[in-house]
């Protein structure tokens, strides 16, 4: 395997689970007894699994706070107060985005102290290569060649928008190069570095802050939590996920009432006004220290045999798993297809877009049953979506009708969007068996229109004429050494299976209102 070109660790031996054991150890890190550090089957990293039942409620891993590295924690001394200078055109990078590119600096400079570093133990065990995170597809030195033709394949997706919110956080590729040239010469000469670490350095240490660190608590903000760091993520089975006493003292990290501390009128400290009885004596007399840790516990039974699932955020789908961890999990979960109003309105903003909440009306729409799919579903977060169901939101659905008809009263829309989804329903029922389907003129516009919809962005699509058979016969051709492409390929077929499917529907439906003559 050629060596990577970050230079870091280089000639140290591959990552040692039974370093990471000891360094574990020493630091005070408690892991359920349960628990095995395994090779994950595609040899991509490790993982954890039961070697025993684990019954709902038992720990996992405690971390003491002071095993974690964070930027605070990091033995880089704080960086000169910088001016960045960083041209974000008109960006606004919110605070925690720039935390974590002083994260990765952090733990850069961790990386260039190697076996010097506190955290040596833990460093040694991680993944050597950059995570490949499509932000870095563009870079030959994480990504290969190969990296760009994966790019192209995100077109039309909704990682494609998952990447733009990226870049409007200020966390494009651009922004971390950037970041990198305007505070690479603070990092401190060390021994085995004494001269400044190339970008990609510092583009690896960025793959694997964005892929492994959690939200901590006010003084932390994130940090690398070695050992819970080696669980997987689950969007749709998880075990567990990581919880921490998060109302610490943002000077000094305190858990306990400090001196940086105002008294509320209740007598107690503000940051733990809002904790009961046990609470705060678990913090206040238990003595210092006590809680003052992450910890993971078993939110279910776990089976002896099962992988153990970490829960990186609730109800992530595929796009966003890509474009923060690297990963396509395949799980179908999250929102599926989404737009933006603006993709949507056929004329000019008119500025007439009422703001009906459509959730109201989902409620009262009645249940198809359960052997019946629908046409169109519920509406959560107001999202103009094609879920993964094959549903479209209600609120995707009324905005159209908005948009085609014209109509802007509020009433009326409600009146006329309600009648019009209960008729289209038992329509599509009709259709389903074989029978005509009696759609109004009104609703013949609106389900073209949907169709129209589907056929714009499964035209954004590389290669959208390319049939799925074909998509998927390159994808299981390509050699495994092209990942990206992979992943990429994996995601737009995915994404182009659900919109042909859910275009069928309604292309069914406007053939079966044919059949009325
Ligand atoms: C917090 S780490 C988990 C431990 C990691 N597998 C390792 O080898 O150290 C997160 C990374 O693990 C991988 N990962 C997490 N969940 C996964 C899953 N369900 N399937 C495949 N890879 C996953 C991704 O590469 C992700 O960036």
């Amino acid at each position: 395997m050629s060596m990577p070109s970050h230079g870091l660790l280089e000639g140290h031996p591959p990552p040692s689970r039974e370093l990471l054991a000891q360094w574990l150890d020493a630091h005070g890190v408690i892991r359920n007894d349960g628990l095995d550090v395994i090779d994950m089957e595609d040899g991509s990293g490790w993982t954890i699994r039961a070697n025993r039942d684990i019954e709902m409620g038992e720990a996992l891993c405690q971390i003491p706070k002071s095993a974690v590295l964070s930027s605070r924690s990091s033995s880089l001394p704080p960086l000169p107060v910088l001016n960045l200078q960083l041209d974000l055109s008109g960006k606004k990078p919110e605070t925690n985005n720039h935390t974590i590119l002083f994260l990765a600096l952090a733990l850069l400079h961790e990386f260039r102290l190697g076996a010097e570093s506190k955290w040596y133990g833990y460093l040694q065990s991680l993944p050597r290569e950059p995570v490949l995170l499509p932000v870095l597809w563009e870079e030959e030195s994480s990504a290969g060649q190969g990296g760009r033709i994966a790019s192209g394949w995100l077109k039309g997706t909704e990682a494609e928008k998952e990447l733009r919110r990226k870049d409007a956080e200020g966390l494009s590729l651009g922004d971390i190069r950037q970041f990198y040239l305007a505070t690479a010469q603070h990092l401190p000469p060390t021994t085995c570095h004494p001269a400044p670490s190339p970008e990609s350095a510092f583009l690896y240490a960025y793959s694997l802050v964005s892929t492994r660190a959690f939200i901590i608590d006010l003084y932390h903000i994130i940090a690398l939590c070695p050992f819970a760091d080696l669980f997987n993520h689950s969007s749709l089975n998880p075990h567990s996920s990581l919880t921490s006493d998060d109302f610490v003292c943002h000077i000094c990290g305190s858990l306990t009432p400090c001196s940086h501390d105002v008294i509320s009128t209740s007598g107690v400290v503000m940051r733990l006004d809002h904790l009961g009885d046990w609470e705060l004596r678990r913090i206040t007399e238990d003595g210092k220290g006590i809680g003052d840790c992450v910890e993971m516990r078993a939110e279910r039974e776990i089976a002896k045999g099962e992988e153990v699932y970490n829960c990186y955020g609730e109800g992530m789908g595929d796009a966003r798993l890509l474009v923060e961890w690297g990963f396509v999990g395949e799980e179908f979960a999250g929102d599926g297809i989404t737009w933006d109003v603006d993709e949507l309105s056929l004329k000019e903003d008119t500025g007439e877009t009422v703001d009906i909440d459509w959730s109201e009306l989902a409620e009262k729409t009645p249940d198809a049953g359960e052997e019946t799919e629908r046409l169109i579903g519920s509406s959560k977060d107001r999202l103009l979506n094609l879920a993964q169901s094959g549903e479209i939101s209600l609120e995707l659905f009324a905005h159209l009708f908005e948009d085609t008809t014209g109509m802007h009263d509020p009433k009326t829309l409600l009146t006329e969007v309600a009648k019009m989804v209960e008729h289209l329903q038992i329509a599509w029922m009709s259709c389903q068996d074989g029978n005509s389907a009696n759609l109004t003129d009104t609703e013949l516009a609106v389900a073209r229109r949907i169709v129209h919809v589907f056929d714009t962005r499964l035209g954004q699509m590389r290669r959208s004429d390319f049939p799925l058979e074909e998509l998927f016969e390159l994808r299981d051709s390509l050699p495994s050494d092209t990942r990206c492409q992979q992943m990429a390929l994996t995601l737009t077929i995915n994404e182009r299976s659900l919109l042909q499917s859910a275009r069928q529907k309604w292309v069914d439906l406007l053939e079966a209102s044919k059949l009325r003559a």
